[in-house]
């Protein structure tokens, strides 16, 4: 099997510097027995020659807004080269959190004319991201239709997978950063057009990464500005390990379900994903220890929505884990 063609070395494309040390992800054909073994462990891995979506490989914005029919989608607007994703459901409970970007519903129509006439400007950004759904044209549904679903299906009866949730399109300008956090599903992150470059870190970096607390609308995201981090308040980010790769139209990358990743779009062009998010498999009847770090993150994360529940005051959470740990742990 020829070796797959490689991405551009990062060195070609200015993408942001981190002093941190990164490993290359491994790229391999998804045939290759190596690629199979590190899914089975729940490692990311670039995967070539899928054609998971080889059938919008084609698409581009005009080509999208020929197809993509009359409803309106999400689009979110931030003052700053980063998105960062928050829960709406949990702003109430913290009154004074800033929304670090604007959500906006328009048709795809307007996204386009508001993606051009934001070419250039340096005072707000854009980034589509949007669930495919049945209210797409039918050109859309034609290529959709043509995924390689007989491939994506064998792959999450292999990996005892949970259901497909969604597939959300995202379509980012030039230099969009989506900060780092963890999904709780796994994730085949298919590029259709245009560079990204993926930073991820495994989930047993947790303690390096200091995500905000479950209960605040950023649950999930690391605290750490990678740009300046506050080693006062995030020391062990010093020790933060991970790894990197940079992604063509056809790669699909792997992210496990509780990996951490950070995903910069190049400077160079705009890019278009499509994400297959999927549900994690059953609780396995026989629990092995010692435990994994994934389960580990499972279990911080339902003590913090026990305790939230039985103080019904997310203010009193943290004193009562520092009465539970300090001096005692
Ligand atoms: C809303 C999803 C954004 C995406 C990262 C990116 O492509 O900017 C991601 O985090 C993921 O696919 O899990
Ligand atoms: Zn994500």
């Amino acid at each position: 099997m020829a070796e797959p063609k490689g991405p551009p070395s990062s060195s070609k494309i200015e993408m942001k510097k981190y002093s941190f040390p990164v490993k290359p992800i491994q790229r391999l054909c998804w045939t290759e027995a190596t690629a199979d073994h590190l899914m089975t462990h729940e490692e990311p891995v670039v995967l070539t020659d899928t054609d998971l979506v080889q059938s919008a490989l084609h698409w581009d914005l005009s080509y999208l807004e020929q197809n993509m029919g009359p409803a309106k989608h999400t689009v979110y607007v931030s003052k700053s080269r980063y998105f960062m994703y928050y829960d709406e459901r949990k702003v109430n409970d913290f009154p004074s959190f800033k929304e670090p970007m604007k959500k906006r519903e328009w048709t795809f129509s307007k996204f386009v004319d508001e993606y051009k006439s934001h070419e250039g400007r340096t005072d707000e950004y854009l980034y589509y991201q949007d669930a495919l759904t049945d209210t797409v044209g039918s050109g859309i549904k034609h290529d959709f239709v043509h995924f390689n679903w007989h491939w994506v299906s064998e792959r999450k009866k292999r990996y005892n997978w949970g259901q497909l949730t969604s597939n959300l399109l995202l379509i980012s300008q030039p230099g969009n950063i989506t900060p780092c956090h963890y999904d709780e599903q796994h994730n085949f992150f298919c590029q259709v057009r245009g560079l990204k470059r993926c930073l991820l870190f495994a989930p047993d970096q947790y303690d390096k990464l200091y995500p905000y607390p479950v209960a605040h609308p950023c649950d999930r995201q690391s605290q750490v500005d990678f740009d300046s981090p506050d080693f006062e308040r995030f020391p062990k980010f010093k020790e933060i390990e991970g790894y990197e790769c940079i992604l063509s139209p056809g790669d699909v990358l792997y992210i496990p379900m509780y990996w951490w990743h950070t995903i910069e779009t190049s400077p160079g062009e705009l890019s278009i994903s499509i994400t297959f998010w999927y549900r994690g498999g059953p609780v396995p009847s026989k629990i092995t220890y010692p435990l994994s770090s994934q389960q580990k993150v499972a279990i911080t994360r339902n003590i913090e929505k026990m305790l939230h529940e039985a103080l019904q005051d997310h203010n009193e959470v943290g004193p009562l884990l520092h009465m539970i740990c300090d001096g005692r742990y």
